[in-house]
């Protein structure tokens, strides 16, 4: 199992994360893909014993994620299956630990992707509407209701990892991937587990990032609506079936 932790300028949290991370059972990995942060953050995650890797700008969240696959992959052991990916926030400090149930359904083969359900969150100012159109699209395309469709506490099988690349980008990940792998077939299954993060506030900054949620989660969630019509549009004209119009 190897845990993967997308880190944006979390220098003040990322020690705590790791450390707590690499308690977690099965795991023998812990890789940080620093995305191009402006303070410290790859200098303190590898003095706390994380892997680190880093891009030179920042990539958004979703590279991150793709970028640390990439990197477990060189790491994994030819004679050996691939790792498990556990994805971590970089800010859930002595909490990443609590992440541990996310990895026995996915061990033993009852899920292919668990999803973290956190309590809630003192200090949290969202109002639910990029929780809640999600939510919605999550549901009008696969016909399952999550009921944190953001949440980024997600741990896969690497089959189940390939089979949602390429991610979608930046926020609209976490959405993407439940959609693809849901329509794909594969076991989605939510855990309850006692996480803290710093959850975004009602200041201007706080709601210019759910802006950007809201806009990415749009965007990939309208890009797989569309391939899906294309889709369908493909079998209406196979070579077997009568072509529209005629
Ligand atoms: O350009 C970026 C921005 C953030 N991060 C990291 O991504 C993680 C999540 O970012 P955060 O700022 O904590 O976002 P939140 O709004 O708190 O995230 C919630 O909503 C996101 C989806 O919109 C999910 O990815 C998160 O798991 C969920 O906690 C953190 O480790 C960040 O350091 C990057 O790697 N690159
Ligand atoms: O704070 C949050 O949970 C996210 O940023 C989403 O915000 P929302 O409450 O507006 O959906």
């Amino acid at each position: 199992m190897a845990v993967i932790i997308p880190a944006k300028d979390e220098s003040r949290r990322i020690a705590a994360t790791v450390r707590s991370a690499r308690a977690i059972p099965h795991v023998d990995l812990v890789l940080v893909v620093d995305d191009g942060s402006e303070d410290n953050t790859q200098h303190v995650a590898r003095e706390a014993g994380a892997v680190v890797v880093r891009h030179s700008h920042n990539r958004g969240k979703a590279a991150a994620m793709e970028t640390g696959a990439a990197v477990v992959a060189m790491r994994d052991a030819p004679d050996r299956p691939p790792r498990h990916l556990l994805f971590v926030d970089g800010d859930l400090a002595d909490t990443a630990v609590n992440t541990a149930p996310l990895v026995p359904p996915v061990m033993d083969g009852i899920a292919d992707l668990t999803i973290a359900l956190l309590p809630p969150q003192p200090g949290a100012g969202g109002r639910g509407l990029v929780v809640g159109a999600a939510r919605r699209a999550i549901a009008s395309m696969t016909g399952w209701t999550p009921t944190q469709p953001l949440s980024g506490m997600r741990c896969l099988t690497r089959e189940a990892f390939e089979a949602a690349t390429p991610l979608a980008r930046g926020w609209g990940v976490e959405a993407g991937m439940t959609i693809d792998l849901l329509r794909l077939g594969f076991r989605v299954l939510e855990v309850p587990c006692e996480l803290r993060h710093r959850p975004s506030g009602t200041d201007l900054k706080g709601q210019l990032h759910r802006a950007a949620q809201y806009r990415d989660v749009q965007l990939a969630v309208n890009a797989r609506r569309a391939r899906a019509a294309a889709s369908g549009v493909r079998r209406t004209m196979s070579p077997d079936q009568p072509r529209p119009g005629r």
